[in-house]
């Protein structure tokens, strides 16, 4: 199996998983990025047994659309009972690295609110050290240069993700050759550089479970 035929098959193994769960009123939170597209597309052919989805981009709310399903705003829904959502890394604490496509703040903010956060990936994004994938900070673009700064005091090596804006109206600086040994505490000190919005590391609101897709078939893991 290619690349993408280990995402489909975690999409549709999600998809599984939530399958006995559903209820008329239920509203579902949906990531970003190929793996999400997956899922979205299997979700449609159940669009009935449940309300509608919160969604994590614009490009997701798109592609929800498209197939039928209700879009809310996150403020107006009390209760989310799921959220499936790729990853660019996870460690086996099911710790993860977010953000190669730029959603890493509304993803972290529907993450924060759900019950269950199901992750879903491929087996190349599962890492011993979370770092070598380089880590999105979401960023004020007037901070850009300070958080830059900060952040090679941090000992990373920051990018600028050049054309890139955020939903949210903000930049992306990439931070390369980060061998990232304690996650929960660097998520929590990057973020308290002024300028910063959020980063994509989600070690304090880890992953609840993981579906990992592998040439021996997709893993349930939990975090270790
Ligand atoms: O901002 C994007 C998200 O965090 C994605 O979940 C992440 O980049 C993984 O994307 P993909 O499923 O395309 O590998």
């Amino acid at each position: 199996m290619n690349q993408d035929q280990l995402k489909k098959a975690t999409a549709e193994a999600a998809l599984q998983y939530i399958l006995p769960h559903l209820e008329k009123d239920m509203v579902i939170g949906i990531g970003t990025g190929s793996t999400a597209r997956f899922f979205i597309d299997a979700l449609a052919e159940y669009k009935d047994d449940f309300d509608g989805c919160v969604s994590s981009s614009e490009a997701s709310t798109e592609q929800l659309k498209s197939h039928g399903i209700p879009v809310y705003d996150l403020n107006t829904v009390s209760e989310l009972r799921f959220y499936i959502d790729g990853a660019d890394e996870t460690n086996e604490h099911l710790h993860l690295i977010k953000g190669g496509g730029a959603a890493l703040t509304r993803e972290k903010i529907i993450a924060a609110v759900a019950q269950e956060f199901i992750c879903i990936a491929d087996e190349s994004k599962a890492v011993g050290v979370l770092g070598e994938f380089p880590l999105p900070v979401e960023v004020i673009p007037m901070a850009r240069s300070y958080v830059g700064r900060e952040l090679v005091k941090l000992g990373g090596d920051p990018a600028y993700r050049e054309g890139v804006v955020t939903d949210n109206g903000n930049m992306i600086l990439d931070v390369w050759n980060m061998k990232i040994m304690n996650p929960v505490e660097l998520e929590q000190k990057i973020n308290s550089i002024v300028g910063v919005v959020t980063n994509g590391l989600f070690a304090n609101r880890p992953a609840d479970v993981l579906l990992l897709g592998t040439k021996d078939g997709v893993k349930t893991l939990t975090a270790k």
